[in-house]
């Protein structure tokens, strides 16, 4: 975003048209959402403090009643100008600041340098506690834009009114849990999609002349505990599969019959269109060893990661990989940075497609592109649901899709089918609710 302002601006767009916009749309969704609410704007030094001059002014324009409490004069040119533009009174904000319905944050936004010093915290808890409803310009005060680290401790919005592009704060723990709902405003600047939320994925259409295997053949190798793989094969059938095959040692009970199970783990044939190895995988590291000889496409998930040991194991395997946290340190060490800047790290390192979970789940590529995935149902953090994933990814890969956008879909999926499964749902729901999921697409 600061790139694309800067585009903007050398191209002949001043900073105060795009703080005029910025402004505006924060007024346009603080009203469309809290209307004639009585509203106290807290603005800072900077250009955030700027666009809270800005949103008072249109709010006003609109007959709300509108307080500014200000923690200083402003000390950027631009915000200078927008609260010379203001026509009321700004209040210094301190103790005795009094509180109003509707509060909007305008104190910091992506130029916070370390956290809100402890007065101003104090006074910035105190309005967040006494007002019904609460806007964050941009971002929240106290957020790190570029990491979601609270560089301070942030209250809870009800919404946040962003421009240009989402921030990684916006899709990145813990600072996504307290932005409500983010409304993003077209302020007449292009971000680069390289960084991007995921959205509806477009699946290619299926062959009229397709076989089973030309749709994908998911080949699924059991280990210790099968119940896992199987919550996986089912979840690859589910998704689209034309033929999923589960090597194990021992027959596994409740396994659809439409998914077939072999004693021999025929890895080498060609027609594989991707392997599944990992979920209940358990302490047997040679099933990890068989599929690494294999030259099929490959999703490794769960203990085959703890089992990995070393990244560079994962080069030219054409391989994703699907660690949540703990298994992620385990493969790759405590990485500097962000969760993104981890995520793209671990990426190139290894040569494969990361999808890194957790309630903030990205996937990376080794080519630099990094997927948000818009927030899912908290109820998907329960046992099985990794497995469930690990099969969707193996589905969409398995009919052709590249592996970035194979886990980019499967993801996408994901969270949809946790949707549709509602908040009782037990993995075995998630996966039988994965077709419900893939209807969205054709809508
Ligand atoms: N991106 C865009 O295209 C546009 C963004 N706009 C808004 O501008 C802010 C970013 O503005 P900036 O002036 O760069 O930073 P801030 O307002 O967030 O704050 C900088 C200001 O605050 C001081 N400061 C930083 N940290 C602290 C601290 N912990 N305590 C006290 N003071 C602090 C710093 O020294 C500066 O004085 C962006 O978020 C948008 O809201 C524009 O409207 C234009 C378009
Ligand atoms: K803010």
């Amino acid at each position: 975003m600061r790139a694309a302002e800067q585009r903007a601006i050398a191209a002949g767009t001043s900073v105060e048209a795009l703080m005029e916009r910025a402004g505006a749309a924060l007024a346009e969704a603080a009203y469309c959402h809290a209307g004639k609410m009585p509203a106290l704007i807290l603005c800072g030094p900077g250009n955030n403090g700027g666009d809270g001059y800005v949103a008072a002014r249109h709010l006003a324009d609109r007959g709300v009643e509108v307080r500014i409490a200000a923690i200083s004069e402003p000390k950027s040119e631009a915000a200078k100008w927008a609260r010379g533009q203001w026509r009321g009174e700004v209040e210094a904000l301190n103790s005795s600041t009094g509180p109003s319905l509707l509060l909007i944050d305008a104190l910091f936004g992506t130029g916070l340098r370390e956290g809100l010093e402890d007065a101003l915290q104090k006074q910035f808890y105190r309005l967040a506690a006494d007002s019904q409803m609460r806007i964050a310009c941009d971002v929240p005060s106290g957020v790190d834009s570029d990491s979601g680290v609270e560089l301070s401790s942030v209250p809870g919005f009800e919404m946040t009114v962003t421009f240009g592009a989402l921030k990684p704060a916006h899709r990145l723990m813990p600072s996504m849990g307290k932005c409500g709902r983010v409304v993003l405003a077209d302020i007449g600047i292009e971000a680069s999609p390289e960084w991007h939320e995921l959205g509806q994925p477009v699946l290619p259409a299926l062959d009229p002349g397709g076989h089973k295997y030309s749709r994908g053949l998911v080949h699924a190798l059991a280990g210790k505990m099968p119940g896992a793989i199987a919550l996986s094969a089912k979840a690859a059938a589910y998704s689209g599969a034309g033929y999923v095959r589960v090597s194990t040692s021992r027959s596994i009970d409740g396994l659809p019959s439409a998914i077939v199970q072999t004693d021999t783990a025929e890895i080498n044939d060609g027609r594989i269109g991707c392997l599944i190895v990992g979920p209940g995988m358990g302490d047997i590291p040679r099933v990890l060893t068989l599929a690494l000889t294999s030259h099929a496409p490959k999703v490794i998930d769960a203990d085959a990661i703890t089992h990995l040991g070393e990244p560079e194991r994962l080069r030219g395997q054409d391989a994703i990989i699907t660690p949540h946290q703990g298994e992620f340190e385990r493969l790759f060490g405590k990485l500097e940075g962000s969760k993104a800047d981890r995520a793209l790290e671990a990426a190139k390192r290894s040569g494969a497609v990361i999808v890194y979970k957790g309630p903030d789940t990205l996937v990376a590529s080794p080519d630099g592109r990094l997927g948000f995935a818009p927030p899912a149902p908290a109820w998907l953090a329960s046992a099985g649901t990794g497995d469930v994933l690990a099969g969707m990814i193996a589905a969409m890969r398995g009919r052709g899709l590249e592996a970035f956008e194979a886990a980019s879909a499967a993801v996408w999926l994901h969270g949809r089918a946790a949707e549709i499964a509602g908040a009782q749902m037990i993995a075995d729901d998630l996966a039988a609710a994965i077709p419900q999921a893939l209807a969205l697409l054709n809508d």
